[in-house]
């Protein structure tokens, strides 16, 4: 899949390869373009701009732990992410409403002392008083359980993480480029994908020739997972371009729009030795796995209450969450998940290692120099993240029980929901600009 089987004609434009199959999968991109631009699309963007959705707790602090990122610092200040003041949060995210505390049956309010007084108060005695220090310790071993079907690492419980409204934080052009930019792709595909690593290799060098060549189905999908991402970002930076003045990054005035140049220079073939058009397919590989992990988790997510604290929002969202969901189980051909991993011992090796290198990018997304970028990587990580933990943990295999109790041991954390259905936003965003681009060009 990786090596490109035509040489370059003039002819040829970023939209070449994409036809027929996505490959890897048994859907067709136009397929998708049609379930996308007209079904999903319009379902999702009046979907995330509810409070449940708009607002995502996440870690912009913490220092990058591979590198000495002095020189990544962005040099523009129009990366920069303002956190929510306190006032702007819904009530409802505030409170402890909804957030799972897998450690509550060790608490003491949990172990009243129910026994019944004609019992010798002595025997009897249970000591419910857990030290401060054991309380932590729970968590950390509830973590620790949680951790072995994570796929990344979740930071919205750690004491630097701050609401950010991402609807004043769009996606968008920022400028961030250069060895800092380029040492975290290289870092990803390098170091991180599956394949042999060439030494000294240019980043500019094709990522996705020779030293991707015979790698198995879930190694190469790797690959395409954060290429397809990768993908989604460079389209989002050529569609959300600065068109005045570059003074005008942080103003209202600031003319934001397509820039069709920006985009041909990432994906033509003649700018991309033809690999920016396989680039563009794996955008689908990427959007039809997510598509499936929403479908593949519909049943628990129509059990969620997306609480912010105002009921008629709230059923709002589960209302449309349930349309959004209908329509996503209806799609004809959704991949399938099951044919992977498949193969005993070495495969339970090979996911283990996949969840590894998945987990390893989330990190490397706290290198990202620029903080906006940052925000809408470790957005997009989770959220890639949360659906090859529903995909592959095997937790969400069998069908959703009728009892609160099991159900609870599938609950997914609010910002593995919110970055999910985000993540899955810029994906289907996305598809629906290469029609734009592609309008443009006609
Ligand atoms: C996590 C992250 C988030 C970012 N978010 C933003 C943002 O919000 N706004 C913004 O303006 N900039 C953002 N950037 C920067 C942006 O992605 C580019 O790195 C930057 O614009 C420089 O582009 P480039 O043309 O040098 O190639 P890059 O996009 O940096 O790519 C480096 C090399 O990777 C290869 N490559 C390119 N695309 C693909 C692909 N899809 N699949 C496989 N290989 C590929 C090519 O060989 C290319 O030369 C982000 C960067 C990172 C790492």
């Amino acid at each position: 899949y990786f090596h490109s089987e035509k040489q370059t004609d003039g002819g040829k434009n970023c939209f070449c390869e994409l036809k027929g199959s996505i490959n890897d999968c048994s859907c067709n991109v136009d397929t998708v373009d049609y379930f996308n631009n007209n079904r999903i699309t319009p379902r999702l963007k009046s979907l995330l701009i509810k409070d449940y959705f708009r607002f995502y707790k996440v870690n912009l602090k913490k220092d990058c732990p591979f590198w000495n990122d002095d020189d990544s610092k962005c040099a523009m200040k129009f990366c920069s992410v303002h956190p929510c003041e306190d006032k702007d949060i819904p009530e409802g995210l505030k409170g402890q409403h909804n957030v799972e505390k897998p450690f509550h049956k060790y608490i003491s309010e949990t172990q009243r002392n129910d026994c019944n007084e004609d019992l010798n108060a002595e025997l009897s005695y249970l000591n419910t008083s857990i030290s401060q220090q054991a309380q932590l310790d729970f968590e950390k071993w509830a973590n620790f359980d949680e951790l072995g079907e994570n796929f990344c690492i979740l930071d919205d419980h750690e004491e630097g993480a701050e609401y950010v409204d991402l609807l004043l934080n769009p996606e968008r052009y920022t400028g961030y480029r250069g060895e800092s930019a380029h040492r975290i792709w290289r870092s990803i595909y390098l170091e991180n994908c599956f394949g042999e690593r060439k030494q000294g290799k240019s980043i500019l060098t094709p990522m996705n020739k020779s030293p991707y060549n015979g790698l198995c189905m879930e190694q190469r999908a790797f690959y395409r997972l954060i290429s397809g991402m990768h993908t989604s970002i460079n389209i989002h930076l050529s569609s959300n371009y600065l068109q005045s003045e570059p003074t005008d990054f942080v103003r209202p005035t600031g003319i934001w729009g397509r820039n069709l140049n920006e985009f041909n220079s990432r994906f033509s073939p003649e700018a991309t030795d033809n690999e920016g058009p396989h680039w563009l397919k794996n955008l689908y590989f990427i959007y039809i796995i997510e598509l499936r992990a929403l479908a593949k988790a519909a049943p628990y997510l129509r059990k969620e209450q997306y609480f912010t604290g105002s009921d008629e929002e709230d059923m709002e969202v589960r209302a449309a969450v349930n349309d959004l969901l209908n329509i996503i189980e209806s799609f004809p051909t959704h991949f399938n998940e099951t044919l992977m991993f498949t193969g005993g011992f070495e495969s339970l090796k090979l996911k283990s290692t996949f969840r590894e290198k998945f987990r390893n990018i989330s990190k490397i997304m706290d290198c990202v120099g620029c903080d906006k970028c940052r925000l809408w990587g470790k957005l997009q990580i989770q959220g890639l993240g949360t659906a090859l933990k529903i995909l592959f943990s095997g937790k969400f295999d069998n069908k959703v029980s009728q009892t609160e109790d099991e159900n609870d041991k599938f609950k997914l954390r609010r910002g593995e929901i919110v970055a999910l259905f985000n993540a899955f936003g810029r994906l289907s965003n996305s598809i629906n600009e290469l029609e734009e681009f592609r309008k443009i060009m006609r």
